[in-house]
């Protein structure tokens, strides 16, 4: 049995006051519901400690949602892989496709961000995803391959997350049917198989998560979390998404 993870990416919301409220709420809320799920917020990089003083004590978890590949050096307005392990965030996302298309990050950075990061015991939890033109190209399987290929060369893969977002789902309010996750999120375990234990490797779904959809996608077999933008910024909304219910 994989464990399973609810990740919230925060992106650019909530600076530490807004963080320690929601947080306070969240917690005061969320009961037993975490016996064998993972819930991870991902806020950014200025309210990771009041994130982590917030949830000390609790089950909940929190990530960092970028990190740069070097360790230390003249390289302004970035924040290392050693920093964020002396402060105690146990996951960073890498590669989503908003750094990718707005940032100019390849695949060979991506890949040295996650070897940073499991260089310092962080969890990397690597995003991956075809754009619409892709889609419609035919083209989705492919390139999912290639980026997962690229992403974790040379690392051990049962130390990873891999988060499937496509890119034309996020924050457009289309999701991925639970089908069409299924076969991309089946390619992926089977790219990483010939890697090592991929059954061992969870892989999320991200990209239009809603109470809504959550508990169809996690009926699928091999989608073992979701990886959450703009659901995760509301406190009830996040609260079902953790709640939800692969048997219905
Ligand atoms: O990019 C995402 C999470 O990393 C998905 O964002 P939305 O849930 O807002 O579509």
């Amino acid at each position: 049995m994989r464990t399973t993870y609810l990740v919230g990416n925060w992106k650019m919301h909530y600076a530490p006051a807004d963080t320690r409220t929601f947080l306070a709420r969240f917690l005061s809320r969320i009961g037993t519901v975490t016996a064998g799920r993972e819930i991870v917020f991902c806020p950014p990089a200025l309210s990771l400690e009041s994130a982590l003083e917030a949830v000390k004590s609790t089950p909940v978890s929190v990530g960092a949602q970028n990190v740069h590949h070097k360790e230390s050096g003249a390289y302004t307005g970035e924040i290392s892989a050693p920093m964020l392990q002396s402060m105690g965030v146990k996951y960073g996302i890498v590669g989503h496709s908003e750094r990718r298309q707005y940032f100019g990050e390849s695949d060979v950075l991506v890949n040295q961000k996650a070897v940073a990061l499991l260089n310092c015991d962080i969890t990397p939890i690597i995003c991956v995803g075809e754009t619409l033109e892709q889609r419609e190209a035919g083209e989705a399987q492919v390139i999912v391959r290639q980026q997962v290929e690229a992403a974790v060369a040379g690392m051990d893969i049962t130390r990873l997350i891999i988060a499937y977002e496509p890119v034309w789902a996020i924050g457009t309010g289309k999701t991925a049917t639970p089908a069409d996750a299924q076969e991309v999120h089946d390619v992926i375990r089977d790219t990483l198989r010939s890697l090592g234990d991929s059954q061992r490797v969870p892989i999320l779904y991200g990209g239009s998560v809603k109470p809504e959809n959550i508990d169809s996608l996690m009926a699928q077999p091999d989608i073992d979390g979701a990886l959450v933008g703009g659901a995760s910024l509301e406190v009830e909304s996040f609260l079902r998404i953790c709640q939800y219910n692969a048997g219905s």
